[in-house]
């Protein structure tokens, strides 16, 4: 333990500190600097040299702030030290206030909702897009060069653009004889943050992953690599709340066809079947396909894959939780729980974390991995969060340090 004087310390929550203090361990990676002080972590950043407190430097708009996931941003932008949202669009609630849309942020001050053709961009540093797939390639490619942009929907999720068309029943921009579309297309890095932190760095145009990839692949991608499982017979049973449906009304999603009871939709065709082997094959480089069946939960929040897969020749379970703990032991936002701990949506609920574990299954040779995360936080908006805190250089748990929300 050492102990350090400051004159002022800018804690993430914005709080001030002087004076003396104790400093139990430091930790420097990727990075950043992280000090726990009395059991309190205190995020190290230039604010702590600087005398500009709080000064919210990055201006952020925010496409589609009246949906679930926009919100979520400007929950988890409450607490964030240098990002300020200067700029915010609506479709159907332009013209609208935030608290008016979401009491729950009336004691925010933000920008009144603009129609996203009278957003003036001038103003703005970076963009989280927060809009249904099919409306988000034209938006983008209308946006001013110098805004690195976040993209939540799965616009340019998919390289190969005949599957994107065949999966969302649609035609991607890029497939038009304009040449923008397809340089956008290719310029965009997929931001499976843990997997591809170092092209994220570098990225002007982030493709956030889908909530049900995000849960798939973070354990999958590890043990691929690792050629620790075989490529065939996945088989992956995922489970989410409604609010991954976003906030539109829909007859599905009313509380009496969702409450007491749960279905599975989308079989064999859900669109993030491609999302889900695009990112496993590039880790194996050979084509990998798997089963995959959603399901709507009576919940609001969260998410649950369950994920049987066939282990290589001669690999064991402790194999493959090993390579989880080596691949994960330095995440912030991933912990591979105790042996035999069962992850639970519950415990991740309002954060931006994913807990995962692997099992033995009673069949020899197969194992059973599950993973839980909170479909709007490392599902969408805290991953993208995440994201933009590393294509701007801050460190990257920046405002998602939340604690889950339980009970
Ligand atoms: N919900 C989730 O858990 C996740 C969602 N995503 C993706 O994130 C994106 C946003 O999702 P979510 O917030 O749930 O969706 P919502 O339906 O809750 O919100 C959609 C937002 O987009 C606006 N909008 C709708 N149509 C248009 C249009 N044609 N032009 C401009 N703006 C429009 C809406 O405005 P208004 O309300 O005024 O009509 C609203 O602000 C989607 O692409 C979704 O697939 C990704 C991961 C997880
Ligand atoms: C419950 C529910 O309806 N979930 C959405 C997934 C939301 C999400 O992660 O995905 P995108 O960003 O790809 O839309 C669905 O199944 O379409």
């Amino acid at each position: 333990m050492s102990t350090a004087t400051f004159n002022s310390i800018c804690f993430n929550q914005g709080y001030l500190l002087k004076g003396e203090v104790k400093i139990s361990k430091v930790k420097n990676r990727n990075q950043r600097v992280k000090f726990y002080v009395g059991g309190a972590s205190v995020l190290s950043t230039k604010c702590m040299q600087s005398s500009e407190k709080n000064k919210k430097e990055v201006r952020i708009g925010l496409l589609g702030a009246s949906g679930y996931t926009g919100a979520e941003i400007v929950r988890l932008l409450a607490n964030h030290p240098y990002f300020g949202i200067t700029l915010m669009t609506a479709d159907r609630k332009a013209g609208q206030s935030m608290g008016s849309v979401f009491p729950h942020l009336i004691t925010q001050d933000l920008p009144t909702m603009v129609s996203v053709k009278d957003a003036d961009f001038s103003s703005v540093d970076a963009v989280f897009c927060c809009l249904p797939h099919g409306t988000t390639q034209e938006i983008i490619k209308g946006l001013p060069r110098h805004l690195k942009i976040v993209d939540l929907s799965a616009d340019f999720r998919l390289r190969d653009i005949a599957e994107y068309e065949e999966w969302y029943g649609q035609p991607h921009s890029a497939s038009d004889l304009q040449l923008v579309f397809p340089i956008i297309q290719k310029e965009a890095v997929y931001g499976l943050t843990e997997i591809s932190r170092e092209d994220v760095k570098n990225a002007r145009l982030v493709a956030n992953p889908g909530c049900y990839p995000t849960s798939i692949q973070l354990p999958l991608v590890p043990l691929i690599k690792a050629k620790l499982i075989e490529h065939r017979n996945i088989i992956i049973d995922s489970k989410s709340g409604v609010s991954g449906a976003g906030r539109g009304a829909k007859e599905a999603n009313l509380y009496s066809e969702i409450a007491e009871g749960i279905y599975s939709y989308g079989v064999t065709k859900h669109r993030h079947v491609p999302e889900i082997e695009q990112g496993l094959s590039d880790a194996a480089q050979s084509k990998i396909n798997v089963s995959f069946t959603p399901h709507l939960m009576p919940m609001i929040r969260g998410m649950q894959s369950t994920i049987y897969i066939e282990m290589s020749q001669g690999v064991t379970v402790e194999d493959l939780y090993q390579q989880l703990r080596k691949s994960y032991e330095d995440e912030e936002f991933v912990k591979l729980l105790d042996k035999g701990v069962v992850p639970r949506t519950h415990n991740v609920r309002g954060s931006n974390y994913c807990f995962m574990n692997v099992f033995p299954d009673r069949i020899p040779g197969r194992a059973i991995i599950i993973s839980v995360i909170d479909n709007l936080v490392k599902g969408a908006s805290g991953q993208a969060l995440q994201n933009l805190n590393i294509m701007l250089g801050f460190p990257e748990n920046t405002g998602l340090l939340y604690q889950p929300l339980f009970p």
